[in-house]
This record gives C-alpha cells, sequence and structure tokens, in this order.
C-alpha cells in the first residue's frame, strides 16, 4: 500500500465517479448513522458495483457488532475494512478472522505519548490509519471532523511503522503532511468537501493531483 490516495464518506454516484475518474486508489463508504456521510446498505452495494474493478473499496464501521459487520461485508464487499471507533487489539483481531478480509485500524493521536497505543496492535492488524484525536464534545464524530494533528509528533514514530495518515488534510496542505511524515497513503473526508458530507468533485481533484505529486517529490 504504497503512495496511494483514499477519499472517504463518498455516498452519491457523481461524487463517487468524480474520485474514480480523478484516480482515487481506494473509496470509502461510511457506515455510521451519525455521519452526514453515512450510506444504508442498499446505497452502499450500489456505491461498491460502481467502484468494483476501479479502486479499493473500504467499509468504515465504528465499534461494530458482529451481525453489523456481516451486513456491511454482504451488502458492500469491501477490499478493506477500517474500523474507527475504540476497538481493542482483540477485537480488531477477532473482526479480522471473521471476515477474512484486511482490516485498518484508525489510531488517534493528539501528544507523543499517543503512539504508544500502535504497538498492541502490529500483529492484529493489516494497515494502521493516523487521524486526530476527535474532541471531546458530545456532537464530535469519532472521526471525519477535519481536525489535523501536530504532523512533527511522528518524528518519534519507528520509522519502520508504515501508516496512512489522514485528520484535516485538505488540497492545500496535504504535500505539506506528504514531506513532513512520510506516510505510505494519505486519506481524506471533510477536506474535499463544500459542507458536511457534500463532497466538492473540483477539491477531490485538486487533492488527489497534489498528493500524487508530492508522493514523487518525497519518496
Ligand atoms: O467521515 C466520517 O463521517 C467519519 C465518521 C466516523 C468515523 C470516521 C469518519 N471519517 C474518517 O475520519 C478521518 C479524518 O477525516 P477528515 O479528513 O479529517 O474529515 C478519515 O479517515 C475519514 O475516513
Amino acid at each position: 500500500m504504497d503512495n496511494l490516495v483514499k477519499i472517504c464518506g463518498l455516498s452519491t454516484p457523481e461524487t463517487l465517479d468524480a474520485a474514480l475518474s480523478a484516480g482515487a486508489d481506494l473509496v470509502g463508504f461510511v457506515r455510521y448513522p451519525k455521519s452526514p456521510r453515512h450510506v444504508s446498505l442498499d446505497l452502499g452495494h450500489r456505491l461498491s458495483l460502481q467502484a468494483r474493478g476501479r479502486a479499493l473499496r473500504v467499509v468504515l464501521l465504528v465499534n461494530p457488532a458482529d451481525e453489523a459487520v456481516a451486513q456491511a461485508v454482504e451488502a458492500i464487499n469491501p477490499d478493506l475494512i477500517q474500523l474507527h471507533g475504540n476497538e481493542s487489539p482483540e477485537r480488531v483481531a477477532e473482526i479480522r478472522s471473521m471476515v477474512k478480509r484486511p482490516v485498518m485500524k484508525a489510531v488517534g493521536i493528539a501528544e507523543a505519548s499517543d503512539l504508544a497505543a500502535l504497538s498492541p496492535y502490529a500483529k492484529g492488524v493489516d494497515h494502521i490509519l493516523l487521524d486526530a484525536k476527535p474532541p471531546r464534545t458530545a456532537e464530535a464524530l469519532p472521526g471525519g471532523n477535519g481536525l489535523a494533528f501536530d504532523w512533527r509528533l511522528l518524528n518519534g514514530l519507528d520509522p519502520k511503522v508504515s501508516f496512512m495518515l489522514s485528520g484535516g488534510l485538505n488540497p492545500d496542505n496535504v504535500a505539506e503532511a506528504i514531506r513532513l511524515t512520510k506516510p505510505r497513503a494519505v486519506d481524506v473526508s471533510s477536506g474535499v468537501e463544500s459542507g458536511p458530507g457534500l463532497k466538492d468533485p473540483a477539491r477531490i481533484a485538486a487533492f488527489i493531483k497534489a498528493a500524487r505529486t508530492a508522493f514523487a517529490a518525497h519518496h
């Protein structure tokens, strides 16, 4: 998973087409009812068919029960499952063996000590996604808040740890984020929107172009 760009929270055929046409490597479908990007199983199924063979399809789940995992896998047939809640390393490994598909675990970063949370996941996941920790407010989502963390904190990360970077990325800052943190992949949701849940095709294209240029320069 090198030099890849993921566009997350796609919820219409038109914006999914914009992401695919602009060359997104991964496209994400959110299954979290409190999110403005939530897709029903039926819509997720149709979007997944549209993306098949053109990009890797990711389904995003938050602290899912077994039934929610099974329903999402059956309807959306994802290539990768993104777990974006407080799932323990044991629960992540359990879900991974249940679905027999690659799993990516999101870990929230706010301070240097948060990096210690990564190693317990090392054996039970396929990929790590680093995101900003969500604000401690009742209305905050577990992710998709458009908030960046201090990328310099990753100077303390073991260089052997590979990760996808997310959190507050947008077309204007993704090049600097890649230069500073050297991620294997980048992920964006709010930074390519014109309003909550409203993906903007021009911003999607600009993000992918900026990320590609930066990856070419820094890898
Ligand atoms: O996008 C959402 O609505 C969402 C809901 C619940 C958990 C995670 C969510 N999004 C993920 O959060 C990160 C950062 O997003 P942003 O670019 O800062 O808006 C990203 O991985 C999204 O996939």
